[in-house]
This record gives C-alpha cells, sequence and structure tokens, in this order.
C-alpha cells in the first residue's frame, strides 16, 4: 500500500510513503533540462522542466515512482490493482503510457491547471516498459506549490480527473469513494467529544485522546486514507524548514506500515519500504527509509539543471545511531 499527502506549512510539502514487500533498487534520480525524453506515441522532450524523485533507470529512461518538478508540481503513482484500466491506442488523442505518465507531466507541467489541460485529451495507452516491465495498476496525484491537487484515475469508464480537496491519496477503492468513507469520520476531532448519547450520565473523559477513539488504525488503504486525512488536517505549522519537513515526516509515519503487519503471501510481508516529501517552493527532495530513519536531502538546485544526462544519488539505506557515550 502506499499513501501521498500534500502539506501545507507556508511552503508545500509532498511526497508518499511507498509500501512493497520488495525494495526496487530505486535511487534519488534527477532528470536535467535537456535530457531527452522520449514517448512511445509523443513527440520527443529534448528541453523541459527538470525533475527529482525516486525512480529506476532502465535503457536510460526514468521509471519515476513519484517525483518533483523545478516548477513546484508534484506527482506520485500509487497502486489501483483492480480498477486501473488503461486502452489500446487511440487515434487523435494524446497516448502516454502509465509509465510516461510521471516524466510527461513533470517535464511539461508548471501548475496543476496545466497538468489538468495536458490530461484533457489523454489517453493512457496499454503499452508496456518491456516484457519484464509490464504496465503497472496505477492511479495518480498530482500536487502544487499552491496547495492545489487532484487524483487520476484510468478506469474501465475512462480517465478521470478529480479535484481532490484533501491532498491525499492510497489505494482502491476509486477516490470518490475514498471521500464518501470519509464522512464516516466527520466527528474525528482532537478535543474529546461532548457528551451527546446520554447528557444526563456521567461518562467520563477516562483518556486522553478520545476525540479519535473511533479513528481506523488498519494497513488497509481506506483506513490509511482517513488517518492520514486526520494527521495532515490537523499538522502544526513549524516556525523553520527543518520544523516542517519533521512534522511532514510525523503524518506520514502515523501510516507507515511496520514489517511483519501486513502479510500479501505467506511469509512475506508489505513494509513502508521508503518515505519521502520535496518543499515543491525550494525543490529540496527529502527521504528516510525503513533501514535509516534519518532524513536526508537532495537539492536539486545544487546540480546543473541544464545538462542532458541523468543525475543520480544512491539512497542511504544504512541506520546511524548516535552513540551518546
Ligand atoms: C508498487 C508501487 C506502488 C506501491 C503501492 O501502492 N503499493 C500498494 C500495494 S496494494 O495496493 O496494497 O496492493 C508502484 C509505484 C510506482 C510503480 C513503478 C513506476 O510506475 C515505474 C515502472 C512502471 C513499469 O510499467 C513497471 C515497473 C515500475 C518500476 C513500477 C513498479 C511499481 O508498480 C511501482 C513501484
Amino acid at each position: 500500500m502506499c499513501t501521498s499527502i500534500i502539506y501545507p506549512a507556508g511552503d508545500y510539502y509532498f511526497g508518499r510513503n511507498l509500501d512493497l514487500e520488495v525494495d526496487l533498487g530505486q535511487r534519488i534520480v534527477i532528470t536535467p533540462r535537456n535530457k531527452n525524453l522520449e514517448f512511445r506515441e509523443m513527440p520527443n522532450l529534448e528541453h523541459h522542466y527538470a525533475i527529482i524523485g525516486m525512480s529506476i533507470i532502465r535503457d536510460d529512461y526514468p521509471l519515476y515512482f513519484d517525483g518533483i518538478n523545478e516548477k513546484g508540481v508534484g506527482m506520485a503513482g500509487l497502486n489501483f490493482n483492480g480498477p486501473a484500466h488503461y486502452f489500446p491506442v487511440q487515434q487523435g488523442k494524446d497516448n502516454i503510457a502509465s509509465f510516461e505518465l510521471v516524466p510527461y507531466i513533470l517535464a511539461t507541467a508548471s501548475s496543476v491547471n496545466e497538468a489538468k489541460k495536458l490530461l484533457a485529451n489523454a489517453n493512457i495507452a496499454n503499452l508496456n516498459f518491456s516484457d519484464k516491465l509490464q504496465a503497472a495498476p496505477l492511479h495518480w496525484i498530482i500536487a502544487d506549490k499552491t496547495g492545489a491537487s487532484i487524483t487520476v484515475e484510468s478506469t474501465i469508464e475512462g480517465l478521470k480527473v478529480y479535484d481532490n480537496p484533501v491532498g491525499v491519496l492510497t489505494n482502491n477503492p476509486e477516490f470518490p469513494r475514498q471521500l464518501v468513507n470519509l464522512s464516516n469520520y466527520r466527528g474525528i476531532s482532537p478535543t474529546a467529544p461532548e457528551n451527546t448519547i446520554a447528557p444526563k450520565v456521567d461518562l467520563p473523559v477516562y483518556s486522553r485522546g478520545f476525540g479519535s477513539h473511533f479513528l481506523p488504525g488498519g494497513m488497509d488503504s481506506e483506513s490509511r486514507f482517513v488517518k492520514a486525512t486526520f494527521a495532515k488536517m490537523h499538522a502544526p505549522v513549524g516556525n523553520s524548514e527543518v520544523e516542517n519537513i519533521t512534522n511532514y515526516f510525523h503524518i506520514l509515519q502515523s501510516v507507515e506500515q511496520q514489517k511483519g503487519l501486513d502479510e500479501i503471501a505467506p511469509n512475506t510481508y508489505e513494509y513502508t519500504i521508503y518515505s519521502d516529501g520535496s518543499n515543491l517552493s525550494k525543490g529540496i527532495f527529502y527521504y528516510r527509509t525503513y533501514e535509516n530513519s534519518q532524513i536526508n536531502s537532495v537539492d536539486m538546485h545544487k546540480e546543473n539543471l541544464e545538462t542532458s544526462e541523468l543525475i543520480t544519488y544512491r539512497v542511504q539505506n544504512q541506520q546511524e545511531i548516535n552513540h551518546q557515550n
């Protein structure tokens, strides 16, 4: 499972938890402005916005899981197994393969509004990157540095682009159903509720945190959607970049998957392989991993973005304990 959020704190911070049972060997990849990006059914992009994010590289192509661009647009692909449906190439449409969608949008959109325009005539084409890397069933969240956010879902009914008023995405079911389900938790609150069930009976508030007594805590997608929304909506705004990115990771940790809790096959468990988040205005990419709780960062603007070759950083996966004696 995965969870993606946009967190407002003066600047906006965007990223995700990547939950899976295997580490795919991803790296932090910067696609500079002059890296020729090829698309199966669309014209090549020789010059475009620079991108930074988590990705694997195959045949010199960045297969981004999530990322942001230099204009402050962020995008993440999350599993959508079941409802996801991609279509044959269609004449008269902008045919984009699912694995091309993140690089395509981030290379060309400077805002969520521009992304919407690009998607207006899009068809997510059922093309595989290769026999080994077949199309993954995904849906996507796109957000920008103004705080705008949309969800993109290609189902049997066609391509849907929804405004995302909570700035959260997890997995199944379809996005409108996640919002309907959220209504069930209208009463969840950081403060203790009034006794409305039996006002004349003394029902003591015997514990702190009463307002979130009915907050779901499961690993499933609906539970994470509700919990991440609650955590995000009530997260404080810090006074510095460090405070803000610290708050940001606390939100994602509220829906982190610990090893051993989500068995997807005998003795095989899904877990939060990495969490990442970027300051959309500053172009700084932060991440932690399951093994390394320290927050690491890569600033895209410290690289020469006018170049034409992919730039990669190894994911720091080693835990460094600060031994104090
Ligand atoms: C599995 C990842 C999503 C994590 C997630 O949502 N897990 C929830 C599982 S579930 O709901 O509980 O079943 C997705 C996110 C981005 C995906 C990758 C990117 O789309 C880039 C390429 C695309 C290729 O077509 C397939 C390999 C791949 C490298 C994808 C592998 C995999 O599907 C990734 C890594």
